[in-house]
């Protein structure tokens, strides 16, 4: 589903490399969780699955894709089958949640009978029943994360990334958000997941990979978050 082969990434000419000769493969079907330092090359790592980033050596495949052949044109198309979710939700604050879910349907050209069943659907898939008609400022951040998931999930991506997706959520929500996120991955859908919540982590006993200054230190399964005790 993603394989690095020998991937650095140097922002800045002279700069130390925000990521440093990863050579790792996700599977399809696994669950990641990407963990490290603040500043330890988590988000390149996935900016360079979306290919939001270039390598600076080293090549990067994603859905069976070398993404230096993907052409600047075909980057959206690519972007299109991997879901995103991220700390701040990102949602359009003046579109309702049924709106903000069916943005991603729409933008793809998709009939408006599809739109009005599938939508409904993924809505309850993330538990967000009844709340079709609400404004992102009426819903607390777990149900706002939830409408961010239905949104990256409406279009059935294969591979799912999430950038600290319950970084700005209290522990309980978090839980709630995580089971979420292990009930997508048990329907197939590949996820890797970048966070610094050590509790989560040692929940949920998934791959672990560890990232040092742009080094990867670490990568076990069935891990926990710090190195093992
Ligand atoms: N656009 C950029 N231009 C220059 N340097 C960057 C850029 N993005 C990231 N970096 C640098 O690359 C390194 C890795 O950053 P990255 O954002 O990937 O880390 P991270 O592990 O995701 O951190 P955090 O947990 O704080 O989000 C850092 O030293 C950072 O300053």
């Amino acid at each position: 589903m993603i394989r690095f082969e020998k991937v650095s990434k140097v922002y800045a000419r002279g700069a130390r490399p925000a990521l440093d000769q990863i050579d790792m493969e996700v599977e399809r079907g696994e669950f990641v969780f990407l963990v490290g330092a603040s500043g330890s090359g988590k988000s390149t790592f996935l900016r360079l699955v979306l290919r939001e980033e270039r390598p600076t050596s080293g090549k990067v495949y994603a859905l069976g894709r070398d993404l230096s052949q993907v052409s600047r044109w075909k980057v959206p198309h690519l972007r299109r089958q991997i879901g995103a979710v991220f700390q701040d939700f990102r949602l359009l604050p003046n579109k309702t949640v049924f709106e903000n879910v069916a943005i991603a349907l729409q933008v793809i050209g998709k009939p408006r009978h599809h739109i009005l069943t599938t939508v409904p659907e993924t809505l309850e898939l993330v538990g967000l029943e009844g709340k079709e008609k609400r404004l992102p400022h009426e819903l607390s951040g777990g149900e706002q994360q939830r409408v961010a998931i239905a949104r990256a999930m409406v279009n059935r991506p294969q591979l799912l990334l999430a950038d600290e997706p319950t970084g700005n959520l209290d522990p309980t929500t978090s839980i709630g958000i995580m089971r979420l996120l292990d009930r997508i991955n048990r329907t197939g859908t590949t996820i890797v997941m970048a966070t610094h919540d050590d509790e989560i982590v040692d929940q949920m006993r998934k791959r672990v990979v560890e990232l040092a200054d742009g080094v990867m230190v670490r990568d076990q399964s069935r891990g926990v978050y710090g190195a093992a005790r």
